[in-house]
């Protein structure tokens, strides 16, 4: 359920709708800073709104008038039949005319204001720290910007406009039929709304009930679709009628559900027809009566009718708008709480990267310890004390899991150490910068994600301000020119989702590229867990040896391998530094843990 959001509380009910209170009315109003820079457009589409408003309920009356004047009753500043057709066509036709003008404002207004809490939403998402998309899932994050914004739409559009209209048609109606006579206006009071809110109540509890069918009914789907995905196992264990039985049993409690639902909908239909037609009846047989005695003409009678209609459907109108109403405002309250997190310290004024002030790369941890926000329970680091110089190699080592991406992640401040500190040239990263910090550091991932764009696109992204030239050079140091050209298009190849497909090589020749382009003063690479054909591995491994001169370098290793050439490992295992040294004394130690992890390797390969 991506409606569902993070904005939950005791409030709101499990579709998102908030309980209307003074407070949550409040609250809601202030998404209205986004209609302010459209004020003018928005207060011509209110006039419309009300002028619109106005010649509806004045159909009626000439309706009315019309008959009136059929029958000789017109006493009326229009008595000719002719004149008071003319004179409808006229109110239809302005009608017409101001619903355009209002429809046409009111996109204007809520078109420009949702695409700015959009935009707001969206710089926001991609500002705040990496911890807030750890507590969400993707697509709760992305239902704010289609979902509930689209909420927020409908209300500035629609619901407004319609709420306003519903409204006017309530108390002028009231008021006409008021005028027209007290008599019939009361006794249609006390039934006719009586009956369309009962209708409404009834409707609501056939919205649950047919809600409940079609939730039985998805249940019915998920043991199809898990049996189906999983019918290997299903036959090995000849569970078949097994499934069978369970997902008979699932199809009975969706039926009696659905029937359940019938006798209320089946009765839905008779109240509407005995009910609310018997009401307007009821009406209309007391009206006749006040025409008889000649307490009301006809055309009256008629006017009043049409209003009564009117009258109906606006508080049946009112009844829906009101959940609509609810709905937005907790659409609104759980935008307005993401606006409200508080987004990384970045420079975002789009500073070029050689604006940005270079490290030397020296980096020093000092006893760092640190669990995740998200499971503040575990620590996952403990004392980590170890320094590098600038243009130094070191490789961290270990068992999956022992806290050697977490080490990287700190040196990016994706998240602060819970204690200790990290420093860059002697300043502690919490108090650098944050762009400036980032910016000097180059990331090779394990797995290279690339963006749906150009090849070209993908590499300037290390840096976007990028010549032609600086492209191929980086492309060609990264021993990636040779398989672009070898495309048709070269540079201009596609990748990504709708392009072609590299291989993990290739990919990660990009991402080298990449970071060459970037030319940080220092460079983590993460080393791809699953092995390359050795054609591949010697030509991302000399594209690396390329990119790792003169910087400071830190490379998780996976593949032992790779690590002879660094001056220094680290050997990581349970979140603490349980060996460090370079290779050759690292292996003399045959009880240590990563003479262990050589003998393993050795072995597996
Ligand atoms: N975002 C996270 N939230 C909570 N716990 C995490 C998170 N990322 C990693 N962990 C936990 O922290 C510990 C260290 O993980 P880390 O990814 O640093 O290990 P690693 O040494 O890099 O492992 P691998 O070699 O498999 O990549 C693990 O126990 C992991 O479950």
């Amino acid at each position: 359920m991506a409606r569902r959001g993070f904005g939950q509380n005791g409030e709101q009910d499990k579709e998102g709708r908030k309980k209307i209170s003074k407070e949550s009315f409040r609250r809601g109003l202030r998404i209205f800073s986004y209609v302010l820079p459209y004020k003018f457009k928005f207060i011509v589409g209110l006039g419309f709104l009300v002028l619109s408003s106005l010649t509806f309920m004045v159909f009626p009356l000439f309706t009315g008038k019309l008959v009136d004047s059929s029958t000789g009753n017109a006493d009326w500043f229009l008595k000719d039949i002719n004149m008071i057709a003319l004179g409808l066509f006229g109110i239809i036709l302005l009608q017409g005319i101001f619903s355009f003008f209002r429809v046409y404002f009111f996109a204007q207004v809520s078109e420009n204001a949702v695409a700015d809490i959009r935009r707001d939403l969206y710089s926001k998402f991609v500002q705040l720290p990496i911890s807030f998309f750890e507590k969400r899932r993707v697509g709760e994050i992305t239902s704010r910007i289609t979902t509930d914004v689209g909420q927020v739409q409908d209300a500035f559009s629609i619901t407004l406009a319609e709420l306003f209209r519903q409204t006017t048609t309530l108390i002028v109606g009231i008021g006409i039929i008021m005028w027209t006579s007290i008599k019939l206006s009361l006794f249609m009071l006390a039934t006719f709304p009586v009956l369309v809110g009962l209708a409404l109540v009834f409707g609501r509890r056939i919205k649950t009930l047919s809600k409940k069918t079609q939730d039985e009914l998805a249940n019915t789907n998920v043991i199809v679709e898990e049996t189906l995905q999983a019918i290997n196992t299903v036959k090995a264990f000849t569970n078949e009628m097994f499934e069978v039985g369970r997902y008979k049993a699932s199809l009975g409690r969706a039926v009696r559900t659905a029937l359940s639902a019938s006798y209320y909908r089946g009765a839905f239909i008779t109240f509407i027809i005995v009910g609310l037609f018997g009401g307007i009846i009821l009406v209309i047989w007391y009206g006749a009566t006040l025409v008889q005695n000649g307490d009301l003409t006809i055309g009256e009678l008629i006017s009043f009718i049409i209003y009564t209609v009117f009258i109906g459907a606006s508080v049946g109108g009112l009844g829906e708008l009101y959940g609509k109403v609810q709905a937005s405002l907790g659409a609104t309250e759980r935008i307005l709480e993401i606006l409200g997190e508080q987004e990384e310290p970045t420079d975002n004024r789009l500073p070029e990267l050689r604006d940005i002030l270079r490290v030397k790369g020296d980096i020093a941890y000092r006893q760092v310890a640190f669990s995740y926000p998200t499971r503040p329970d575990i620590q996952v680091l403990r004392d980590i004390n170890f320094g590098i110089r600038s243009g130094e190699k070191i490789a961290l080592v270990g068992p999956s899991g022992a806290g050697k991406s977490t080490i990287i992640q700190l040196l990016m401040r994706f998240y602060d150490v819970s204690a200790g500190s990290i420093s860059v040239d002697g300043q502690d990263i919490r108090e650098m910068d944050l762009t400036t910090l980032r910016a000097n550091i180059g990331i090779v991932p394990q797995e290279v994600l690339l963006f749906g764009g150009s090849i070209r696109e993908n590499i300037a992204y290390g840096r976007p301000e990028a010549t032609e030239e600086e492209i191929i050079a980086a492309a060609q140091k990264a021993n990636a020119y040779q398989f672009i050209q070898s495309f048709p298009e070269g540079l201009e190849t596609l990748v990504g989702e709708r392009g072609i497909k590299l291989s993990g090589g290739q990919r990660q020749r990009i991402a080298i590229a990449r970071a060459i382009l970037k030319n940080p003063a220092i460079l983590v690479l993460d080393e791809a867990t699953s092995s390359l054909d050795s054609e591949s591995e010697h030509l991302v491994q000399q594209a690396m040896d390329e990119l790792m001169q003169n910087r400071t370098t830190i490379v998780i290793a996976h593949r032992l391998a790779t690590i002879r050439k660094v001056d220094r490992i680290l050997v990581i295992d349970g979140g603490e530094i349980v060996e460090a040294g370079s290779h050759e004394e690292l292996s003399m130690n045959e009880q240590g843990l990563y003479a262990n992890l050589l003998r393993l390797q050795f072995e597996l390969s």
